[in-house]
């Protein structure tokens, strides 16, 4: 037969199926995990048919189909799992499958903490700390969901890295009490309260805006924020027998981002009281443990110091995913997820109906410091270069408070600044509901998202 031009020969059966939506089985042993990335333009969708599978902790349903994309995470089989996925752009000969070897420290440390919520109303507090890419956030997070999977607990997740966006966006220090499944598919862990209805139980967080990004850029902001938190945290707990019981799990920055002297951390162990710290070091003697142990001792004399190896499922992220997972957290927050679609509303306002305050970046403005505050906010002229794409945090406090009050308010919301028209003099907003624009002072946000 002769063969058109451009084409050497017919292509075979399995050529024909790559890059379809085939649909592939695996099998995955008892205690194996299959490591899985899936990039922004792919999705992965999955379906457990017999055996027990979890992601961070949470049991996929059988039969249901869970969709991905914009992730990466491990599915450990608890049993032996049997599964079908699709997804063009995963080669199926280059699946990361490998033993769990750390499922079993996990275990042990949740029973431990089971242990302290049955001997006491005092529930555990606990902080986890490691460098970047440890597993510091999939164990909070599988932590929280065992909590939940058998007993009616609700702990108290809080996370303490600005760089991160759960169940908010990135930017802001958040403490969210787990009464319910988190959502598998998702890498905000799920929804809070302003998506309205949901798949799953929305979740209410507490928001604190830090504003910045990094928190080297301004370090006494970054702790005032994180009192400012504990302080509700506090409450909380005083008013809420069940969230008082189930206790806290504290998901703290990398090490390499805060100072040598462990200030961030001391203060969180100091504001929080914490009991149990767990250190993710594949160092038998880690000299962070000492570190750790000497600065904490001057603090409190009954709290546990634990190591426990890096978790066997991370999966190395570099700047441009975290950045990714960033955006996706802004564009959850106003558009939700394919599963849960949201609604955004755009409204629009004069440049006089808003007060904008911004926190002082020490790294970029560094002649701010001389005779301010550390934790001052500036106010911000309204105009495109300043506000053009940002994001800005709405604060509970009124539009013309003065600054001190705006630092110390809680977050309502966030908008999205579409639109800064100088000739008009008008500001297009993207709101997560409708309604009019809250009569309230805003704090702008180092994030800027262009749709
Ligand atoms: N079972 C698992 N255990 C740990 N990490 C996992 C697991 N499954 C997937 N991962 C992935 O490994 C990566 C790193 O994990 P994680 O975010 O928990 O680290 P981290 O120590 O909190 O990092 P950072 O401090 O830089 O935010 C993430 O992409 C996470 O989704």
């Amino acid at each position: 037969m002769s063969i058109l031009p451009g084409i050497d020969s017919t292509p075979t059966t399995n050529e024909l199926f790559e890059g379809t939506n085939e649909i592939h089985k695996l099998e995955i042993e008892k205690g194996y995990e299959w490591k899985v990335e899936v990039n922004a333009e792919s999705k992965l969708v999955i379906e457990v048919k017999s055996g027990i599978a979890e992601i961070f902790g949470t049991e996929l349903a059988n039969d249901i189909e869970y969709s991905f994309y914009n992730n990466k995470f491990s599915i450990l089989a608890v049993e032996d799992v049997s599964l079908e996925w699709r997804c063009p752009e995963i080669p199926e000969q280059k699946l990361m499958i490998g033993e769990n070897k750390t499922a079993k420290y996990v275990y042990n440390l949740h029973f431990s903490l089971e242990k302290m919520r049955a001997a006491s109303f005092d529930g555990p507090k606990v902080m986890i700390v490691g460098g970047s890419n440890t597993g510091k956030t999939a164990l909070a997070r599988t932590l929280c969901s065992y909590a939940i999977k058998y007993k009616s607990y609700q702990p108290m997740f809080i996370n303490l890295n600005p760089e991160e966006g759960i169940f908010s966006v990135a930017g802001c220090l958040t403490a969210t009490p787990i009464s319910d499944i988190l959502d598998v598919q998702s890498t905000i862990w799920g929804h809070s309260m302003t998506s309205g209805a949901t798949m799953l139980h929305s979740k209410q967080p507490l928001v604190k805006t830090f504003g910045l990004e990094h928190i080297k850029e301004n370090q006494d902001l970054y702790l005032a924020t994180l009192k400012q938190l504990s302080e509700v945290v506090k409450l909380r707990l005083q008013n809420d027998v069940l969230v008082h019981r189930s206790g806290c799990i504290i998901d703290t920055p990398p090490i390499s981002v805060m100072d040598d002297d462990l200030t961030e951390l001391t203060t969180t162990f100091k504001e929080f009281n914490v009991n149990v710290v767990i250190l993710l070091s594949d160092e038998q003697e880690d000299p962070l443990l000492t570190k750790l142990n000497d600065k904490l001792s001057t603090i409190s004399s009954s709290f546990n110091l634990l190591r426990l190896p890096i978790l066997s499922g991370v999966i190395e992220r570099d700047d441009v995913f975290k950045r990714s997972l960033q955006r996706l957290a802004i564009r959850e927050y106003f558009y939700g997820s394919p599963s849960v679609v949201l609604s955004p509303y755009t409204i629009g306002v004069d440049f006089e109906d808003i007060t904008v305050w911004r926190p002082i970046n020490f790294i970029e403005n560094p002649e701010e410091t001389s005779q301010l505050l550390p934790t001052q906010l500036l106010p911000v002229e309204v105009k495109p270069t300043t506000l053009q794409h940002a994001l800005v945090a709405i604060s509970y406090a009124d539009r013309k408070a003065n600054e001190s009050n705006v630092q110390l308010a809680p977050t309502l919301g966030f908008g999205l600044i579409t639109e800064v028209n100088d000739k008009r003099r008008k500001l297009r907003i993207l709101l997560p509901v409708p309604g009019r624009l809250p009569d309230k002072a805003m704090i702008l946000t180092a994030y800027r998202y262009l749709e």
